[in-house]
């Protein structure tokens, strides 16, 4: 739960000379869906690894007051910065209820999970109904669907409050039902957090996005609205490798890596 918004300002993150992110900035509120979208590396994940503390950065990156460049990791994550990976990192031997404990830290031995109903912390269970996993709660996270470890990663983020949810590639490999509940699920999340999410699915960004920044070559190419965006030139010929050619459904076609060269389709 939070007022405060996340502002990026002229984020810069080299690696070995290389510019990876180069004077990126963008914000993101509370009550929106906020995306970040670009061709393959256009810098997407590394600003998403500087505001987690895992890439050293220089610029701002601040949620409200607090500065969160140049603090370790584990205390970003303290000030309420949560994230995913591209894979869910669940504990997949271990039950959808003792991988939420973790994230509560608390540690649950597999036999009281007779009584586990009785002993769920009012966070998990609000995490559990929230994202509708609550039927879930004695099932190893190893079988659940990809869907399912992907809301539970999610839910992992909500018993540990997290103001903000830092989300990459989140509908990745998930089937059509899948990714209109996780949008929907997002939207929920959004009404109190702040939810950013890199993504590759144009589709899913169109459906869900209330704003959308469009990264290439480590800068900012475009922002605005999804409809702002897509008609905006610059994105059309870096999505299509042509100016002008493009249609409003251009951002159908998941971006190759360069303005010119041919499109991939989406998984
Ligand atoms: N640790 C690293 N060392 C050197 N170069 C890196 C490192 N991490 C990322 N890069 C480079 O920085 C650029 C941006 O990578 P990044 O992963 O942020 O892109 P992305 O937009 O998330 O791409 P994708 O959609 O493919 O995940 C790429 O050219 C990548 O090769």
């Amino acid at each position: 739960m939070t007022d405060a918004s996340l502002v990026v300002t002229d984020l810069h993150v080299e690696f070995s000379g290389f510019v990876a992110v180069g004077g990126v900035s963008f914000d993101a509120h509370p009550g929106e869906v906020r995306f970040l979208i670009g061709p393959n590396g256009a810098g997407k994940t590394t600003c998403i690894d500087a505001i987690t503390g895992l890439t050293p950065a220089t610029g701002s990156a601040r949620l409200g007051e607090k500065e969160l460049l140049g603090r370790q990791v584990h205390k970003i994550v303290r000030l309420g910065i949560g994230r995913t990976f591209q894979t869910a990192s669940v504990f997949d031997e271990l039950t959808v209820l003792q991988n939420l404990d973790i994230a509560a830290g608390r540690h649950r031995h597999s036999s009281s999970l007779l009584r586990a109903r009785r002993g769920t912390d009012a966070s998990i269970e609000r995490a559990l109904e929230e994202t509708g996993l609550a039927g879930e709660l004695a099932t190893p996270a190893g079988i659940l669907s990809h869907g399912q470890k992907q809301w539970l990663e999610i839910a992992m983020l909500l018993v540990q409050n997290a103001k903000v949810l830092l989300l990459d590639e989140p509908v990745a490999g998930m089937s059509q039902d899948e990714r209109t509940a996780t949008g929907e699920l997002l939207q929920r999340i959004a009404a109190k957090r702040i939810v950013l999410v890199v993504e590759h699915d144009m589709d899913f960004m169109r459906r869900f996005a209330t704003r959308v920044t469009v990264l290439h070559q480590g800068r900012v190419l475009s922002q605005g609205t999804v409809a702002e965006v897509q008609a905006d030139p610059q994105v059309q010929e870096v999505y299509l490798g042509t100016a002008g050619a493009a249609t409003t459904d251009a951002m159908a076609i998941v971006p190759g890596p360069a303005a010119g060269t041919p499109p991939r389709k989406e998984d």
